[in-house]
């Protein structure tokens, strides 16, 4: 992975001629709690700790801010909105989040992207003004504008939400009972409208299947099929293997995050863990600006997570070295765990993980036997490159948990001399445990702009996903995501047969048809650290461009079928000049009965073989298209 500002602390501490033995005596030390407060007096003896959390802002003077309202708002009057939009945009840089002239310049630019047709910027910002300092008794407007533009955005469920709150605040307003009263039935139309539409959808929605894990849950992994096994392998250590015979489309995998986050705070992801759910406009925390959600109930549940613990010191936290996402995550996990056990219980937890002997095939097992990823020690226990980073790579993780437990401490978090090492050793192997592990979450659909034509893949956010981690690699995946792509919830689904005794594998970024093994290898061994031993590697499977193609070089690995192999790929030929990609889901059947005759028959790899799997794997993957849909549709 790429480190942003890898060589921060290494540098400051070169410069003040401090460097020195640093590595040497780091590798000497036997505990990561060890290593963790070595680093830690380090970095305090060389006065590298922030010594306060006051963060000078330059804001202008307040009147020049108010000034380019009012001149915004003449702008407005005069129906030049391009101008005023860009009034109030200077005016809420000049201008401190918390002020009314700063909501007000928000609301006043609500109304201005309204009149220009950019409805989410109008949510937007209206949904902004109401987390700050509007005035109580205009609030009403904003509602009401809210929900013109959700309607026109066709959110009937967010429009009526809107107008419906629009109603409540209407008592507050200073307005004639008779202007009231007409406003009221306005207003009353529209939710009735919304109503309408909502009733509509209703009765045309699609719904999604409802994914079953073949054969049951597992008894002892239930977010594992009950048709597999873990198994230990010498080359791979723990992996998934088939205990019945699978078949493609069979769901064997469906899991949730134990911790997640969105990549960058414009991606339109709620930021709540249990949430991540796109929308057109999330609001900000009131207090920090830094993290956004849909809804209120989000930003509710991600305080109780512990975002009041994090939000004062999110600006330094997302300003820490290495990768900001990841940092984030280590926070948040920290949070959510220490809410949930107390620091005591979360102490002795990490304590008792580093004393204990771990067998390695039952580590993450509670005292249950069982494998739960919600469970603290499941996701902590999991693979982690916590031994195989090299010296100068776990000082820098062991300076950025100092600098985050700092903060914390710096914000009034009350916490024992004698816990601090391990509190800091848990955030150097939270941060390893999510750099072996974090999946990126992508989100294949049109920009928020709505332009339905244009797809592409947004990656919105990582992920860690305790069971699915249990999937080894192989460059030659039989198991693969599947399901809508924007679904917090990961299904994996068989691609390929799977003979009972066979081991299921997922694939960790890259496979054999895009590149030759050796660029393979030092790519898994870079990112992931280990030697790739899946079949493509060890029997150098070629490449696309020299994968054997066609019926001309169809290698039968059984004489009697050959006229039948023969004749099904002339049949599949036809099909996929004929089907275009869009349709392939609804073909599936044929596609499983197809590679299920070339699994046992053909030697790989093969053309068609190969071709049919990445069609499988497309039809899996299920994009709405409609980031609308997503944002009103619980799952
Ligand atoms: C996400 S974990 C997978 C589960 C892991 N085997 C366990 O015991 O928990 C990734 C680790 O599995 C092993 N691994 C996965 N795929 C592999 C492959 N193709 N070849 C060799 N080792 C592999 C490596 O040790 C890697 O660090």
């Amino acid at each position: 992975m790429e480190y942003d500002n890898f060589l921060h602390y290494s540098r400051r501490l070169q410069m003040a001629d401090a460097l020195g033995d640093v590595y040497v005596n780091l590798s000497a030390l036997k505990t990561a709690k060890s290593r963790f407060l070595f680093t830690r007096s380090l970095l305090s003896k060389h006065q590298m700790l922030t010594r306060t959390l006051h963060i000078q802002m330059d804001y202008d003077c307040p009147a020049l801010s108010a000034n380019f309202r009012q001149k915004g708002n003449d702008f407005f009057r005069a129906k030049k909105y391009v101008k005023a939009v860009d009034l109030y945009t200077r005016c809420l840089m000049g201008s401190e989040p918390t002020t009314e002239c700063h909501a007000l310049a928000l609301g006043n630019r609500s109304a201005a992207h309204f009149h220009l047709g950019h409805f989410e910027l109008c949510i937007k910002d209206a949904r902004w003004a109401m987390v700050t300092n509007y005035p109580s008794k205009l609030a009403y407007k904003l509602y009401e504008r809210a929900g013109n533009a959700e309607c026109m955005l066709g959110l009937a469920q967010r429009a009526k939400d809107s107008f419906t709150e629009c109603l409540k605040r209407l008592d507050e307003v200073d307005m004639s009972a008779e202007n009231k009263r007409k406003f009221r039935e306005t207003i009353e139309i529209a939710i009735t409208k919304c109503d309408e539409r909502l009733e509509d959808r209703k009765r045309t929605k699609k719904v999604p299947p409802i994914e079953e894990l073949v054969g049951g849950r597992n008894e002892t992994i239930p977010a594992l099929s009950a048709f597999v096994e873990l198994k230990m392998t010498e080359d791979m250590g723990r992996g998934v293997f088939a205990t019945h015979d699978i078949n493609p489309g069979d769901v064997v995998a469906i899991d949730e995050p134990y911790i997640c986050g969105p990549i960058s705070q414009h991606t339109e992801v709620c930021h709540y863990n249990g949430c991540l759910k796109l929308d057109v406009a999330l609001f900000p925390c009131p207090k920090c600006f830094l993290v956004y959600y849909c809804n209120k109930d989000c930003m509710d549940k991600a305080d109780k997570d512990g975002h009041y613990l994090e939000c004062p010191i999110m600006d330094f936290i997302k300003s820490t070295p290495g990768i900001p996402r990841m940092n984030e995550l280590v926070m948040k996990w920290f949070l959510k765990d220490y809410l949930k056990m107390g620091l005591k219980n979360y102490c002795s937890a990490v304590d008792n993980f580093y004393q204990s002997k771990i067998d390695p095939k039952t580590r993450g097992f509670d005292e249950n036997g069982q494998y739960k990823s919600d469970n603290f020690l499941t996701a902590y226990s999991l693979d982690s490159t916590e031994d195989k980073l090299s010296i100068d790579v776990l000082f820098f993780f062991n300076c950025i948990a100092v600098d985050l437990l700092h903060y914390l401490t710096l914000n009034g978090f009350q916490i024992p001399k004698c816990d601090i090492g391990t509190v800091g050793a848990s955030f150097v192997h939270i941060l390893t445990v999510l750099d072996m592990n974090c999946r990126k979450f992508n989100f294949c659909a049109p920009k928020i702009a709505f332009q339905k034509e244009i797809k592409f893949t947004l990656t919105i956010a990582m992920t860690l996903y305790p069971t699915i981690c249990l999937f080894n690699h192989s460059c030659d995946p039989n198991v693969k995501r599947s399901g809508e792509l924007s679904d917090r919830v990961r299904v994996m689904k068989a691609t390929q047969p799977i003979p009972k005794g066979t081991q299921l594998f997922c694939s960790y970024g890259i496979i054999f048809q895009g590149h030759p093994k050796d660029s393979r290898q030092e790519l898994l061994k870079n990112r992931f650290k280990f030697d790739c031993y899946c079949q493509p590697c060890i029997k150098d499977w070629s490449t696309s461009q020299y994968i054997p193609n066609r019926l001309s070089t169809l290698n039968i690995l059984n004489p009697s079928m050959a006229s039948t192999v023969q004749l099904e790929c002339k049949k599949f030929l036809e099909f996929s000049k004929s089907v275009n990609p869009e349709d392939y889901h609804q073909h599936l059947k044929y596609l499983y009965s197809f590679i299920k005759l070339l699994f046992t028959n053909v030697k790989r790899p093969f053309e068609l073989y190969e071709e049919c799997l990445e069609m499988i794997g497309d039809a899996h993957i299920m994009s709405t298209n409609e980031i609308i849909s997503i944002c009103e549709s619980p799952y």
